[in-house]
């Protein structure tokens, strides 16, 4: 069964479409990075899918499930973490984290294994509004996951991490991947879609432009692959074993780096380089 269906889904505001006609399928158990450049429509096309935004037209399935009118059933089997953090004001991290926990009769217990596995025991009598960005950003993590749910919906979960953190959470999320979790999330960071997705959607101007493995879509690009020389010589070549026999007869291979086409010049080849408004 498709732990998520759309079908033609499409949000406008005012004279902007937002989200224009987009259908896509997502196995379960599959992990799924949505990338696309500030304003291509990631996030309201998520909250759609998450049932906590009306589409103009168009239809969202969620387990089996339409999302909406909202579907109160869903609740207890997603877990969503949204861009901006609403937390409970003048609660302690760990107030906060047992709030959310106690709506899902989640034990205490559990609940403080949390703190633990995003890194925040020693924040836990800490306010949230004391907490630091990236802080913050972990405790909403940590409130979405609490009730193991069997699809995870994250809108930019590492944008505000720092590298250890980020990494952390990488560990995490592909862990609950491993257990059968499916999980769903939109980022900016190439890198960490090209570890962690099985599939990655690349949306821009309110549509899904490719959506593919990573591996897939960089070998479309067909890139050239770039040797680069210790000595700060650039090669770029589409027969790179020739020129690395080259490189061996002339015993110029010491601190060589061979790089081919990254997602991010799949991104950019499809996006464009200018600024989005
Ligand atoms: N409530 C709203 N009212 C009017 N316009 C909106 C509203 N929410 C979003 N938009 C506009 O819709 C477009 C898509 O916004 P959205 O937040 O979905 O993009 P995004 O891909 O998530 O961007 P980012 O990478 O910056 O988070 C943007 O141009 C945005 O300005």
């Amino acid at each position: 069964m498709a732990a998520i269906e759309v079908v033609d889904l499409s949000m406008t505001y005012g004279d902007l479409r937002a989200v224009d006609a987009v259908s896509l399928e997502v196995a379960e158990g599959e992990f799924v990075g949505i990338l696309g450049p500030n304003g291509a429509g990631k996030t309201t096309l998520l909250e759609m899918v998450e049932g906590l935004r009306e589409p103009d037209s168009g239809r969202a399935t969620v387990l089996g499930m339409p999302v909406w009118p909202r579907n109160a059933g869903l609740l207890p089997r997603i877990g969503v973490q949204l861009q901006a953090s609403a937390f409970f004001e003048r609660l302690t991290a760990r107030e906060q984290l047992h709030t959310f926990a106690a709506l899902y009769a989640v034990p205490v217990r559990e609940a403080d294994d949390w703190l633990e596995r995003v890194g925040l025991v020693e924040k836990a009598d800490t306010r949230v509004e004391d907490l630091s960005g990236g802080q913050a950003q972990r405790l909403s993590i940590a409130c979405a996951l609490v009730h193991d749910p069997e699809l995870v919906f994250l809108d930019e979960p590492t944008a505000a991490l720092d590298p250890q953190a980020r990494r952390n959470l990488w560990d995490l999320l592909s862990g609950l991947n491993d257990s059968g979790r499916t999980v769903v999330l939109t980022t900016h960071y190439m890198d960490e879609a090209e570890v962690l997705c099985d599939r990655v959607a690349i949306m821009d101007a309110g549509a899904i432009l490719r959506f593919d493995t990573p591996d897939a879509l960089i070998r479309g690009l067909d890139a050239p692959t770039r040797i680069l020389l210790a000595d700060g010589e650039v090669l770029t070549t589409r027969d790179p074993a020739q020129e690395i026999a080259r490189l061996a007869d002339e015993h110029r291979l010491d601190g060589i780096r061979v790089q081919t086409g990254t997602l991010e010049d799949v991104f950019l080849d499809l996006t464009g380089r200018e600024y989005r408004a």
